[in-house]
């Protein structure tokens, strides 16, 4: 299995090696760095990292990938957006220099917990995972989860969404050395296999 990670910006080779690391003899997935569409088309899922979102936002459109990711996403290709990975997918940004693509019907607020100093970790529990501990670096917050479900709250407030195949969270999953995040996100993309291959037994 193959996950492609979006690699114009941010925390890319921090998801890569996470992926790797969940490698097993008898499940095979490796992370690769993705900048086209071939590469892309290549993986099974697709993860858009943290980092800046106006960067790697404009990067999405000059490479010509926004309506490209944003169909695949509607469509059901498994894809997770992490921080600004999920200011991309959201619905509504409310910042012309990041339009959401609509994956995910969420409301997102960019920069909302302050400056880089307003930056933290904290332990939270998450539906189907259990307790993580989350790495809020410059976070958005969700105001609004819409149609999403709601995996994971912080002081009443949504920190890790899901859409079917898409899901989106506000902090760092790929700086913690814990997995679980990532093996979620397997389980999605071998359901949609399952699913995509007629497979309805599970
Ligand atoms: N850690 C992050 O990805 C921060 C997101 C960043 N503050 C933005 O709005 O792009």
């Amino acid at each position: 299995m193959k996950i492609g990670v979006l690699g114009y910006q941010g925390d890319v080779e921090e998801h890569i090696s996470t992926i790797n690391s969940i490698s097993k003899p008898d499940r095979n997935v490796r992370g690769m760095r993705v900048t086209k569409r071939s590469e892309i088309d290549a993986c099974d899922g697709l993860i858009i990292p943290g980092g800046e979102s106006t960067t790697i936002y404009k990067l999405i459109l000059e490479y010509g990938l926004y309506d490209y990711i944003k169909e695949k996403a509607v469509d059901g290709f498994p894809v997770m957006g992490t921080c600004a990975g999920l200011i991309i997918l959201a619905a509504e940004t409310g910042d012309d220099r990041v339009r959401g693509m609509g994956a995910v019907d969420v409301s997102i607020r960019r920069n909302a917990y302050g400056r880089q100093i307003n930056s933290f970790i904290k332990e939270i529990n998450i539906k189907g995972i259990g307790s993580f501990p989350a790495v809020f670096i410059r976070a958005p917050v969700i105001d609004s989860a819409g149609t999403a479900d709601v995996l994971s709250y912080d002081d009443e407030k949504p920190v890790m969404v899901r859409r079917g195949n898409v899901i989106g969270m506000t902090f760092h999953p790929e700086l913690t050395g814990k997995t679980n995040i990532h093996e979620y996100f397997l389980h999605i993309i071998e359901g949609e296999r399952s699913t995509s291959t007629g497979d309805l037994s599970r």
